[in-house]
């Protein structure tokens, strides 16, 4: 495995009184692209900053590429930690045409090394043709392609992200996500981003980040995020899903009304009711299966979301190809349970 090129360990970030990031530990190994994902206010941008060196820290550590970067009383300037950042507003130099833009922090280059690597940014960031362009002359997702391709000119070895397509329309947004991770794989440089899109998050990233509330609930690939999350509010957070009660048995398996679900060993006693994380793609259409009413199919093009009603009153959602026409409200339709993990959570308190 190769050296982590981030390391964060027991970080806390303190604004007066109030913590806003506590206790958050991760690694960024060379090359790897992250993104903490979490709600409103939970510390995804402190966090960022604090790496950046933009804000102090009040515990823990930072090392970038093995060397300390930040602890109590001490931070490395911005500048010193040869990172590359974008944010979500564009940030050009409005006077300056695009070429001018990428060649800025180039200027200890010479002239045909500064042309040479300007060049290849734009043709990375596919803006070949438009170096002579001011930046009010560009749609919005050009402009931030200018600012990726600024950042990435002095070859950064981490790149940081704020939310740099939040001012992007979402099939731009998702388009330029999955593009952002062609790119970073290409020029081989590290990316720590901040989204609060989940499915941004899942296009991009090697390794996801949940936080909430200043903590990191779970740091993981997007698909132990989505399939093996280590609580309810990552498995709420991280995508579609519903819970269906059952009752862990001897065998360590559980009983539920849609039949028994294995995968043990399980972390509960015998007889403990829990809750089975089941997202839409974990049930499946089986005329052999359990017969459920439907409430509700979401036709999206590729897929059809089934909101299916449970005889204790509770919902599932199931997913299926979207080459048949969606199911009628109060039509049947039988399923059988697939997980890809048997994943269980003890019932919540309020039922
Ligand atoms: N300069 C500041 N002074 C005081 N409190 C701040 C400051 N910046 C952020 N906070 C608070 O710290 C908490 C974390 O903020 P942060 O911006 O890191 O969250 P976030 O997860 O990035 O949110 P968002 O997705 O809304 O950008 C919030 O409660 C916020 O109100």
């Amino acid at each position: 495995m190769s050296q982590p090129l981030l390391t964060v360990t027991d970080l806390a970030c303190q604004y007066g009184e109030y913590r806003a990031v506590n206790g958050v530990s991760f690694t960024l190994e060379e090359g790897r692209i992250a993104c903490l994902l979490g709600p409103s206010g939970c510390g995804k941008t402190t966090t960022l900053r604090a790496v950046a060196g933009l804000e102090p820290i009040q515990a823990g550590h930072i090392h970038i590429g093995g060397e300390e970067v930040a602890r109590p009383g001490y931070q490395l300037a911005p500048e010193r930690r040869r990172l590359g950042m974008v944010f979500q507003e564009h940030a050009l130099f409005p006077h300056l045409t695009v070429a001018e833009n990428v060649a800025f922090a180039l200027r200890r280059e010479s002239p045909a090394q500064r042309h040479e690597r300007v060049t290849q940014c734009l043709r990375r960031v596919r803006l070949e043709g438009l170096d002579q362009r001011y930046p009010h002359e560009l749609s919005g997702g050009q402009q931030q392609r200018v600012a990726l391709a600024r950042s990435l000119a002095p070859r950064p070895r981490l790149l940081l992200l704020d939310e740099p397509f939040a001012s992007l329309d979402l099939d731009l947004r998702r388009a330029l996500a999955e593009e952002l991770g062609d790119i970073l794989r290409q020029e081989q440089v590290a990316a720590l981003m901040v989204t609060h899109d989940q499915e941004e998050a899942f296009l991009l990233a090697d390794q996801v980040g949940v936080m909430r509330a200043g903590t990191l609930a779970q740091w993981d690939s997007p698909h132990r995020i989505y399939h093996a999350p280590s609580s309810r509010f990552v498995a709420e957070f991280a995508g579609y899903g519903t819970f269906l009660r059952g009752t862990v048995t001897a065998t360590s398996a559980v009983n539920t009304v849609l039949g028994e679900l294995r995968g043990g060993p399980l972390p509960w006693p015998a007889g403990t009711e829990v809750d089975v994380l089941l997202r839409p793609d974990d049930l499946l259409p089986d005329p052999q299966g359990t017969p459920l009413i439907v409430e509700k199919s979401l036709f999206t093009g590729p897929t059809i979301l089934h909101r299916l009603r449970l005889p204790d009153g509770g919902t599932l959602l199931c997913q299926t190809s979207g080459r048949r026409p969606p199911a009628r409200p109060g039509e049947t339709l039988s399923v059988t349970m697939a997980p890809e993990q048997l994943v269980t959570f003890p019932l919540r308190e309020d039922g």
